[in-house]
């Protein structure tokens, strides 16, 4: 099988565009924490009012199918929806204690900005390498995450002027972009650098995200494995799985 470097010759690649979270920076699993956190103890107290018993969050397959990746109030509609719990919207201005899609959404990031200040944003020493390595031979880069706490896990992990481009959750959503698995964070990405998609290529660890990639036609989708799931990432539209970056 063909290696990264060689494809990205091969496919005359120019443009880098990463997502951030679980490719970058190892904050996919304190985003896996959070949500689990505020979803088990909404169902237990749920649960406890209907005299029934909802399955809690599970990260391996739960979180991967309906949450990572996508804006945080698609997640929480997802995933309560795979329970057959629907609530109301409310709005992004809710209060963490409002029983609504609104109130649950940003419950989890009180959750998660709190584990943000415990841990600090550690980085994939794999990728930053790497990515100095290929801006020093020309390629241009960009990041993108579904997160609004983008800028501030970049800022915390110092890796800001590592992007000449970013796109986050709250660019697009005041740009009405739609959440992956559309391809629209990427290509307005792409727009950015005022590079084709078929010249750019795509780097994910959400099974949405590699679908993104795909749909939006760029010269090569990569998943990045970091937590056994290359054959999800595979059969969800990825060219090449790795499970880190080649080393420099
Ligand atoms: O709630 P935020 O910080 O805007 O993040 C939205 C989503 O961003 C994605 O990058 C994460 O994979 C998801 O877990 C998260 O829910």
């Amino acid at each position: 099988m063909s290696t990264l470097s060689q494809l990205l010759s091969e496919k005359h690649i120019k443009a880098l565009i990463l997502d951030l979270d679980g490719v970058v920076t190892q904050t996919a699993r304190l985003h896996a924490q959070a949500w689990k956190r505020m979803f088990d103890a909404y169902l237990k107290q749920r649960g406890e009012k209907e005299g029934k018993r909802y399955e809690p969050l599970d990260i391996e397959t739960d979180y991967r199918e309906y949450i990572d990746g996508i804006p945080r109030y698609d997640g929480v509609r997802n995933f309560l929806k795979s329970r057959g719990i629907s609530l109301p919207d409310g709005t992004p201005e809710d209060e963490e204690e409002d029983e609504t899609v609104g109130g649950l959404g940003n419950l989890k990031n009180m959750y998660l900005q709190e584990l943000l200040k415990q841990n600090g944003v550690d980085v994939y020493e794999d990728t930053i390498a790497w990515l100095k390595q290929q801006k020093q031979q020309g390629m241009r880069t960009a990041v993108i995450s579904a997160s609004k706490n983008c800028v501030d896990v970049l800022h915390v992990a110092g890796i800001e002027r590592l992007f000449e481009e970013h796109v986050d959750g709250l660019q697009s959503a005041a740009l009405g972009l739609k959440g992956k698995p559309a391809p629209d964070i990427f290509l307005e990405a792409a727009r950015r650098l005022d590079i084709a998609p078929q010249e750019a290529a795509v780097f994910e660890d959400a099974r949405k995200g590699v679908q993104a990639g795909k749909a939006g036609g760029f010269g090569l989708v990569v998943g990045i494995d970091r937590h056994h799931d290359a054959e999800g990432l595979k059969s969800n539209g990825a060219d090449l799985v790795i499970q880190e970056f080649p080393k420099v």
